[in-house]
């Protein structure tokens, strides 16, 4: 700007400069202006001493601010103005303007911004195992845990989407719950009253009367799939008993009917060939005592003895029919007792072994099923062991077939006490077991084998005062992909034969 030498310009430019620049016309813009236009003042030193004060207690925890303490410091070593005025506003939008191209997050920034994937994944698990508990009812509840599981598994979920989508499916969530649990209570109010009602039909039976007992104690909270499962079983027991005590009422109104009507019909018969009997036989004894010759008796005795022979044949069919009454009845015995062998079918094919509580062939087959799609739907591994009891037949031959039942239940105890909650044992034969393992890999599985062989070492099988080790072989194989589990089942049962040849008491993956 050219020199100007008349205040009276001097302050004309001053005005025009304060309006061009934007400057409110305070006394002290005014002046400092002026000075600058005349040139009569020299530009204020920087404050660099009292910068770097301020510099000292400023905050610098956070990436960003690290980084503008840096950009502040730079400032007070060039003495740039511009710099100062953009650090303070870049502290003054912290937090407020993150999308500000000036402020972009650090790569630290952003990481802090997301969830980290393990969590993320063990979150979208979490919400996939709480939906089967929730049924199928709130639809909106599923399409809420398919949206949050489909953010959760994608690429960087952020942390406010994840809030912002937990909050509202555990809101949602938390009158799903409180539904299920009213329906499981008034469930069970209603089984309650049907069990009573049974109870109250059967009031002259003792055994039905304290089966339904029991059946109230069982469905009593806190229930689990092991007790459901003798609910189940009693609950066959007490329909068959229904059935059997309604089946054998009608079979014997029945047979009284029958007995009763041959009875009357017998005795209609019998009194009248009896009657008639008597008055022939009273006719021949008069005709007897005055028969005067031995040729007229004769044709009087054949007659007695043809009417005592017809008297003897009707009671001889009196006694045949009772006879068949008598084996149609037995007949219908061993029908009974046919059904009472197919109730025992039935019950063998409940869920769970009678001996050792683990689950049986067919309580494996179904938790193996659910297990395997489970470890398919969430993309984790899957685990199966097969275990045999070594030597297990000297056991029974030296302590007897009950000991050696004992030594079963004894491993079962151990075995289930030393597998967390989610792991299954099945009893798959005699002297064999499964287990299933979710959520592991193979190694850990051999772990898992040989720690419950540890165990086994510590918890001694006591009889009669007889400390007995038991051991057994194992073989653990883990799920491949979308393999069949037969064949995981097959490869345990291959290296659990591997352990047995090789000296028993080991482990072996297979
Ligand atoms: N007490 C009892 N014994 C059973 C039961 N089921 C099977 N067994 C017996 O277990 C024994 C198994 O014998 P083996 O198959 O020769 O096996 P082992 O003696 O354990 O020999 P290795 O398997 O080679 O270690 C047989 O004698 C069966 O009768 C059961 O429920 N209770």
């Amino acid at each position: 700007m050219a020199a100007l030498k008349s205040p009276s310009d001097i302050a004309r430019e001053t005005l025009k400069q304060l309006a061009a620049r934007r400057l409110s016309p305070t006394p002290d813009n005014y002046q400092a202006l002026y000075e600058e236009i005349a040139g009569s003042a020299s530009p204020p030193a920087f404050p660099a001493a009292a910068l770097r004060g301020i510099l000292r207690v400023m905050p610098g925890q956070t990436p960003a601010q690290k980084r503008l303490l840096n950009q502040l410091e730079q400032a007070i070593a060039q003495q740039s103005w511009s710099t100062l005025q953009s650090v303070m506003v870049g502290y003054a939008n912290l937090g407020l303007t993150p999308a500000d191209a000036s402020l972009a997050p650090t790569p630290l920034e952003v990481e802090a911004a997301h969830v980290p994937q393990r969590l993320a994944l063990a979150l979208a698990r979490l919400v996939d195992n709480t939906l089967p508990a929730l049924g199928e009812e709130d639809m909106r509840l599923g399409d809420m845990a398919t949206q949050l599981v489909g953010m959760l598994r994608s690429d960087m979920p952020t942390v406010a989407d994840t809030e912002r989508m937990l909050a509202d499916f555990g809101h949602r969530l938390s009158f799903a719950a409180e539904e299920q649990g009213a329906l499981r209570t008034s469930l069970l109010t209603l089984l309650h009253l049907l069990f009573e009602n049974i109870a109250a039909l059967s009031t002259d039976d003792d055994w039905l009367h304290g089966q339904v007992q029991a059946l109230l104690a069982a469905t009593a909270p806190p229930l689990n799939l092991r007790r459901l499962d003798e609910v189940e079983q009693r609950l066959k027991d007490v329909i068959f008993k229904q059935a059997e005590a309604k089946l054998h009422t009608r079979q014997a109104q029945e047979q009284m009917r029958e007995l009763l009507a041959t009875f009357i019909e017998r005795l209609a018969q019998m009194d009248e060939s009896s009657s008639s009997y008597h008055s022939q036989m009273e006719q021949c004894a008069e005709r007897i005592s005055q028969a005067d010759r031995l040729q007229d008796i004769t044709p009087l005795l054949e007659e007695v003895i043809r009417a005592t022979r017809a008297m003897a044949l009707s009671s001889r069919v009196a006694r045949g029919e009772l006879q068949d009454l008598r084996e149609r009845a037995e007949a219908r015995h061993a029908e009974i007792d046919q059904l009472r062998q197919e109730l025992d079918r039935a019950s063998s094919m409940a869920r769970h072994d009678a001996l050792t509580g683990s689950l049986n062939r067919k309580g494996f087959d179904e938790a193996v099923q659910r297990e395997v799609a489970r470890a398919q739907r969430q993309d984790t591994p899957l685990c199966i062991a097969l275990l045999d009891v070594d030597d297990f037949k000297s056991i029974n031959d030296r302590l007897g077939h009950a000991a050696g039942d004992e030594a079963l239940v004894h491993l079962a105890d151990v075995t289930r006490q030393g597998l967390r909650p989610q792991d299954q044992l099945a009893r798959y034969g005699g002297e064999e077991f499964i287990i299933i393992l979710p959520d592991t890999v193979v190694d850990e599985g051999v772990q898992v084998m040989r720690r419950l062989q540890r165990e086994l070492t510590t918890r001694y099988f006591l009889k009669d005062g007889e400390r007995l080790l038991i051991t057994f072989s194992a073989g653990v194989a883990q799920m491949a992909g979308k393999d069949d589990i037969s064949d995981a089942i097959r490869r345990a049962d291959q290296g659990m034969y591997l352990a047995k040849r090789s000296g028993k008491n080991r482990v072996v993956a297979a």
